[in-house]
Order: C-alpha cells, then sequence, then structure tokens
C-alpha cells in the first residue's frame, strides 16, 4: 500500500502554485515550494489552513479557501507534477511478483484518481483511497485498515509505504509492516518507528520481496 503526495509523486510544485494562486485570490503573499512541502501530508484543510496561517491572514473562511484552492488545484494537478524514479517499474514489479498494489492518501480520491490516470496507473491499483472516503483519515489507523479490506488483502500481508510521519504511525497501528519514504517531503525522524525506511522505491519493494520471500 502506498501513500501518494511524496511517495508515489512529486506533486509539490503543483501543491505550491495552487495554494500560491489561492493566496492571491484574496491578495495574500506568497509561499515559496519550501516554506509549503512541511504542510503537506494532512489533506488539503489543513494544507490550506497552514498556508492562511504563515502568511497570517485573518477573517477568511476556511471552507471557501478549501473551495478556491481544489477548483485551481484539480485541473492543473498533473501540470508539473512527475512520477519519481523508478515507480511505474517497481509497482509493474510488484504485480508481476503476486502482489495486490493500493493507494491510501489524505489526498481527496477524485484528485488522486485523476493524478493515477494520467500516468495510467489507476488500473494496476486493486484499491484507491482517499482522505475522503471514510470517515477517517491517516494517522487513524482505520483508514489503512480500511483499504487493506478494499484490497482484498490482510493486515499481516500488508506493507505501508509513506513519506509521512502520518503513514508510519496509521501502518503501524492497522499491524502493517511499514516502509518509510525517505525521499519524499516528511523529516527524517518521521521514519523512526517505522519497519525499515527506503532511499527509493525500488528499495522498498526489495524489503517487500525479502520480507514475504521467506514467509
Ligand atoms: O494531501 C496531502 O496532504 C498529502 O497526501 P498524501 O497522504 O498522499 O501524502
Ligand atoms: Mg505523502
Amino acid at each position: 500500500m502506498f501513500d501518494l503526495d511524496g511517495t508515489l509523486v512529486d506533486s509539490l510544485p503543483d501543491l505550491a502554485e495552487s495554494l500560491r494562486e489561492m493566496l492571491a485570490t484574496y491578495g495574500l503573499p506568497k509561499l515559496s515550494d519550501e516554506r509549503v512541502r512541511p504542510m503537506v501530508g494532512d489533506g488539503v484543510g489543513v494544507l490550506v489552513s497552514r498556508g492562511l496561517a504563515a502568511v497570517e491572514a485573518h477573517g477568511i473562511d476556511h471552507d471557501e479557501a478549501v473551495r478556491r484552492y481544489m477548483a485551481i488545484y484539480e485541473p492543473r494537478a498533473t501540470r508539473l507534477t512527475r512520477l519519481f524514479p523508478e515507480t511505474r517499474e517497481t509497482i509493474e514489479a510488484l504485480r508481476a511478483a503476486g502482489f495486490n498494489c493500493a493507494l491510501c492518501t489524505n489526498k481527496p480520491v477524485a484528485a488522486a484518481r485523476i493524478i493515477l490516470e494520467r500516468f495510467e496507473l489507476a488500473k494496476s491499483f486493486a484499491a484507491i483511497a482517499g482522505g475522503d472516503s471514510f470517515p477517517a483519515r491517516k494517522p487513524d489507523p482505520e483508514h489503512v485498515r480500511r483499504t487493506v479490506a478494499l484490497a482484498g488483502g490482510t493486515p499481516d500481508q500488508a506493507v505501508m509505504v509513506g513519506d509521512h510521519r502520518n503513514d508510519v504511525v496509521a501502518g503501524n497501528g492497522a499491524g502493517l509492516r511499514t516502509i518509510f519514504a525517505d525521499w519524499g517531503y516528511g523529516a527524517a525522524a518521521m521514519g523512526d518507528q517505522a519497519t525499515a525506511i527506503a532511499s527509493a522505491i525500488d528499495d522498498a519493494a526489495r524489503f517487500m520481496m525479502a520480507w514475504f520471500k521467506s514467509e
């Protein structure tokens, strides 16, 4: 099971640009990509709250700001976004080895689907769950648990790969082995509780192959 932003796709340029455009509609100042990077990982509502707080915006209706953000982001979700190196090849190799792949992202599921479809990967995933698919989202383990079930798996057979503490906490809590994706947007310390730390997606796949080969 994979997280999306910062794990399969380098989406920061589109996320940050959309945030800047949204802030500009209120006449608010810009935020650099580097300032936006640590704001990603808790879903769009929190991203917008953090963006507004960072520019010290006051008196802005949060729901309206989220609507403006999504209206900007969705149509451009893959303008600058790219798969991280070896992502397609690794997904194909895992499937060829008998793994089911699933997506568990805090991003709204419609936007997640748009991205996977744009990269012709949607059909490779047995389940796609977003931050709005269930009442709970990462770091709540229920998000991971329900996604595993949707993919037809069980926690002991599954591995959660993600670049944020939320991925590690939710995966551990659901009883999965976890791999911290240290090529993503999370700080290195976020991987402390993970079963393993990987420096690239093919490295993560090597852990998975080794764990399940000997069982
Ligand atoms: O929408 C976000 O904040 C991050 O989404 P992710 O769970 O795919 O990293
Ligand atoms: Mg992520």
